[in-house]
Protein backbone atom coordinates (compact mmCIF):
# COMPACT_ATOMS: atom_id res chain seq x y z
CA UNK A 1 0.00 0.00 0.00
CA UNK A 2 1.10 3.55 -0.50
CA UNK A 3 0.14 6.52 1.62
CA UNK A 4 0.56 10.30 0.76
CA UNK A 5 0.80 12.45 3.84
CA UNK A 6 1.44 16.04 4.58
CA UNK A 7 0.82 18.58 6.93
CA UNK A 8 1.13 21.99 7.97
CA UNK A 9 3.28 23.73 10.62
CA UNK A 10 0.53 22.84 13.42
CA UNK A 11 0.45 19.05 12.23
CA UNK A 12 4.46 18.55 11.36
CA UNK A 13 5.40 16.82 14.71
CA UNK A 14 2.40 14.59 14.51
CA UNK A 15 3.18 13.32 10.59
CA UNK A 16 6.72 12.50 11.53
CA UNK A 17 5.51 10.05 14.01
CA UNK A 18 2.78 8.57 11.38
CA UNK A 19 5.50 8.27 8.93
CA UNK A 20 7.64 6.21 11.14
CA UNK A 21 4.95 4.22 12.14
CA UNK A 22 3.92 3.26 8.66
CA UNK A 23 7.05 2.99 7.44
CA UNK A 24 7.63 0.00 10.46
CA UNK A 25 4.49 -1.60 9.12
CA UNK A 26 6.31 -1.63 5.38
CA UNK A 27 3.85 1.01 4.31
CA UNK A 28 5.02 3.32 1.33
CA UNK A 29 4.89 6.61 2.16
CA UNK A 30 5.06 9.12 0.26
CA UNK A 31 5.96 12.91 2.64
CA UNK A 32 4.91 16.06 0.66
CA UNK A 33 5.83 18.02 3.50
CA UNK A 34 5.90 20.31 5.45
CA UNK A 35 9.86 19.24 6.40
CA UNK A 36 9.75 21.83 9.71
CA UNK A 37 7.72 23.54 12.55
CA UNK A 38 8.36 26.84 9.90
CA UNK A 39 4.70 28.66 9.51
CA UNK A 40 3.67 27.54 6.23
CA UNK A 41 0.22 27.35 4.85
CA UNK A 42 -2.19 24.03 5.31
CA UNK A 43 -3.60 24.78 1.99
CA UNK A 44 -0.93 23.85 -0.40
CA UNK A 45 -0.14 20.38 1.47
CA UNK A 46 -4.00 19.51 1.72
CA UNK A 47 -3.87 20.12 -2.10
CA UNK A 48 -1.07 18.26 -2.98
CA UNK A 49 -2.13 15.30 -1.00
CA UNK A 50 -5.48 14.78 -2.57
CA UNK A 51 -3.85 14.84 -5.86
CA UNK A 52 -2.07 12.04 -5.11
CA UNK A 53 -4.76 10.20 -4.17
CA UNK A 54 -7.11 11.41 -6.95
CA UNK A 55 -4.44 10.39 -9.35
CA UNK A 56 -3.87 7.49 -8.30
CA UNK A 57 -0.38 8.08 -6.81
CA UNK A 58 -1.52 6.84 -3.48
CA UNK A 59 -4.08 4.79 -2.46
CA UNK A 60 -4.97 7.08 0.70
CA UNK A 61 -3.62 10.20 1.67
CA UNK A 62 -3.41 11.32 5.40
CA UNK A 63 -2.99 14.78 6.43
CA UNK A 64 -2.44 16.68 9.46
CA UNK A 65 -3.01 20.60 10.39
CA UNK A 66 -3.48 22.35 14.24
CA UNK A 67 -7.26 21.18 14.01
CA UNK A 68 -7.28 18.81 10.92
CA UNK A 69 -10.27 21.44 9.78
CA UNK A 70 -8.60 23.68 7.35
CA UNK A 71 -6.60 20.85 5.60
CA UNK A 72 -9.74 18.86 5.10
CA UNK A 73 -11.48 21.29 3.44
CA UNK A 74 -8.39 22.32 1.26
CA UNK A 75 -8.48 18.55 0.42
CA UNK A 76 -12.06 18.42 -0.48
CA UNK A 77 -11.69 20.82 -3.21
CA UNK A 78 -10.15 17.96 -5.33
CA UNK A 79 -12.37 16.21 -7.45
CA UNK A 80 -12.90 12.90 -5.99
CA UNK A 81 -11.42 13.42 -2.20
CA UNK A 82 -13.85 12.34 0.96
CA UNK A 83 -11.94 13.73 3.45
CA UNK A 84 -12.69 12.95 7.07
CA UNK A 85 -11.82 14.99 10.16
CA UNK A 86 -11.12 12.44 12.56
CA UNK A 87 -10.23 12.02 16.67
CA UNK A 88 -11.46 9.21 17.84
CA UNK A 89 -11.49 5.24 16.41
CA UNK A 90 -15.17 5.05 16.13
CA UNK A 91 -15.36 7.33 13.01
CA UNK A 92 -12.06 6.38 12.07
CA UNK A 93 -13.74 2.89 11.33
CA UNK A 94 -17.06 4.76 9.74
CA UNK A 95 -15.64 6.94 7.45
CA UNK A 96 -13.83 4.17 5.29
CA UNK A 97 -16.85 1.60 5.82
CA UNK A 98 -19.68 3.98 4.96
CA UNK A 99 -18.52 7.04 3.51
CA UNK A 100 -15.53 5.34 1.86
CA UNK A 101 -13.30 7.76 2.88
CA UNK A 102 -9.54 8.39 0.70
CA UNK A 103 -8.20 10.68 2.55
CA UNK A 104 -8.05 10.67 6.71
CA UNK A 105 -7.50 14.34 8.81
CA UNK A 106 -5.84 14.97 11.67
CA UNK A 107 -5.49 17.75 14.46
CA UNK A 108 -1.89 17.53 15.62
CA UNK A 109 -2.85 20.59 18.24
CA UNK A 110 -6.13 17.96 19.07
CA UNK A 111 -5.08 14.19 19.42
CA UNK A 112 -2.04 12.72 21.52
CA UNK A 113 0.33 10.47 19.43
CA UNK A 114 -1.09 7.35 20.86
CA UNK A 115 -4.67 8.09 19.60
CA UNK A 116 -3.75 8.95 16.56
CA UNK A 117 -1.61 6.23 15.60
CA UNK A 118 -4.58 3.91 16.93
CA UNK A 119 -6.75 6.09 14.35
CA UNK A 120 -4.13 5.72 11.38
CA UNK A 121 -4.28 2.03 12.19
CA UNK A 122 -8.28 1.60 12.15
CA UNK A 123 -8.32 3.67 8.74
CA UNK A 124 -6.43 2.06 6.59
CA UNK A 125 -7.17 -1.42 7.63
CA UNK A 126 -11.07 -0.85 7.09
CA UNK A 127 -12.82 -1.20 3.73
CA UNK A 128 -15.52 0.16 2.27
CA UNK A 129 -18.68 -1.48 3.10
CA UNK A 130 -20.15 -1.17 -0.53
CA UNK A 131 -24.45 -1.77 -0.40
CA UNK A 132 -26.67 0.94 0.67
CA UNK A 133 -23.74 3.20 1.07
CA UNK A 134 -22.35 2.77 -2.42
CA UNK A 135 -25.45 4.50 -3.46
CA UNK A 136 -25.07 7.30 -1.37
CA UNK A 137 -21.46 8.04 -2.04
CA UNK A 138 -22.39 7.76 -5.66
CA UNK A 139 -24.98 10.76 -4.77
CA UNK A 140 -21.91 12.48 -3.12
CA UNK A 141 -19.98 12.63 -6.78
CA UNK A 142 -22.69 13.28 -8.81
CA UNK A 143 -22.85 16.41 -6.39
CA UNK A 144 -19.66 17.15 -8.22
CA UNK A 145 -20.39 16.70 -11.50
CA UNK A 146 -23.04 19.22 -11.25
CA UNK A 147 -20.20 22.26 -10.27
CA UNK A 148 -17.82 21.61 -13.04
CA UNK A 149 -14.70 23.96 -12.95
O1 LIG B 1 -6.73 23.95 11.43
C1 LIG B 1 -5.93 24.69 10.94
C2 LIG B 1 -6.40 25.48 9.92
O2 LIG B 1 -7.77 25.21 9.87
C3 LIG B 1 -4.65 24.67 11.47
O3 LIG B 1 -4.82 24.63 12.85
C4 LIG B 1 -3.50 25.53 11.21
O4 LIG B 1 -2.48 24.68 11.59
C5 LIG B 1 -3.51 26.79 12.01
O5 LIG B 1 -4.47 27.67 11.48
C6 LIG B 1 -2.15 27.41 12.07
O6 LIG B 1 -2.18 28.47 12.99
P1 LIG B 1 -0.89 29.28 13.40
O7 LIG B 1 -1.36 30.19 14.50
O8 LIG B 1 -0.45 30.02 12.19
O9 LIG B 1 0.15 28.30 13.87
Amino acid sequence: MIIAIGSDHGGYELKEEISKYLKGKNIVVKDFGTHSLDSVDYPVYGETVAEAVASGAAELGIVVCGTGQGIAMAANKVKGIRAAVVSETYSAEMARLHNNANVLSLGGRVVGVGLALKIVETFIATPFEGGRHERRVDLLTAIEAKYPK
